[in-house]
């Protein structure tokens, strides 16, 4: 772990010492969010988790320092990418170190007592609700509400005794919270799964050269035909394999996009010889991570 020099100073004295910087790890959401749950698989159980209430927040941690690494959720099997996420990793030039594909399987949860006919509002955070959508389809009397957790929404269930409201939530956060659990699976198709990236914001990832066999891009084309297709068949020649291609608007250029995509290759030497042509041929091509398949 990085070393950091400290200036303590108290009274005349002015002494320097040096301290070893604590892992910090911001995730989105409070114990028992699906966002903890990840930060407990990829860092071990005894991490040191910092709970912030929205993505934004989690970023600002990473940049003034309150936490080291983070745990951002990019993408979903059913509900799709989270995109204001992406724009935050590259606004903030933050570096992906690694990705995490958590499977979710969402509850309904309330107090005990209620059953689903008492319950008239159900909150949770927004991907959660979307991944849920059908289930809720078939209970019009629910009123949907987004919000910025599905563990925050179980702790306040709790904390408040809140009556004819439930969480769509992970089963964690029913145990910690101590709410009853009126429907599993709820998820509109059963196989769900979220897709996580650990970020910091290192320069240098982190991670062992030979250990990485995936990398995340993002590039820009010009409006010629065929020129997505030339970036496109540049990482084929080179053996990369396309997992993911998200396009994105550039805001300060009406009806330009830019591409965020994510390569996985079996060589190293591959992948750099790769990004030597697609410097030359795309534009503003930007490496946003290189770090381990997890699928791989
Ligand atoms: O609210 C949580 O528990 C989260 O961790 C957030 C989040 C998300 O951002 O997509 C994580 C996984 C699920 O897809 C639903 C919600």
């Amino acid at each position: 772990m990085k070393k950091i020099d400290q200036q303590i100073t108290s009274g005349k004295e002015n002494t320097s010492v040096h301290d070893f910087e604590v892992q910090k790890v911001a995730i989105q959401g409070v114990k028992g969010s699906y966002h903890h749950g990840v930060a407990h698989a990829y860092f071990g159980s005894d991490v040191n988790v910092l709970e912030c209430m929205s993505f934004q927040d989690v970023v600002n941690s990473l940049e003034n320092g309150t936490s080291t690494d983070a745990v951002m959720a990019i993408e979903n099997s059913i509900a799709g990418s989270i995109i204001p996420n992406y724009a935050y990793i590259d606004e903030h030039q933050l570096t992906i170190s690694g990705e995490y594909f958590l499977p979710i399987h969402h509850c309904l949860m309330a107090l005990e007592n209620q059953e689903i006919s008492d319950i008239k509002e159900v909150y949770s955070h927004p991907m959660a609700l979307l991944q849920c959508k059908e289930f809720f389809r078939g209970l019009p009397h629910i009123k949907l509400v987004e919000d910025a957790d599905t563990a925050d929404v179980a702790k306040r269930i709790r904390e408040q005794g809140l009556k004819g409201v439930a969480a769509v939530a992970g089963e964690t956060a029913a145990n910690i919270y101590q709410l009853n659990i009126l429907a599993r699976e709820i998820q509109t198709i059963k196989s769900n799964s979220t897709r996580f990236f650990i970020l910091n914001t290192r320069e240098d990832s982190g991670v062992d050269k030979k250990d990485i066999n995936k990398a995340s891009l993002k590039f820009l084309t010009d409006h010629k035909r065929g020129s997505l297709a030339t970036v496109l068949n540049v990482m084929s020649d080179c053996r990369l394999n396309l997992t993911k291609i998200q396009s994105l608007p550039v805001i300060e250029k009406p009806w330009v996009y830019s591409f965020f995509v994510d390569v996985t290759f079996n060589q190293y030497e591959d992948y750099k010889k790769a990004l030597s042509i697609l410097k030359i041929i795309a534009l503003e091509l930007k490496v946003l991570g290189e770090y381990k398949n997890q699928k791989g």
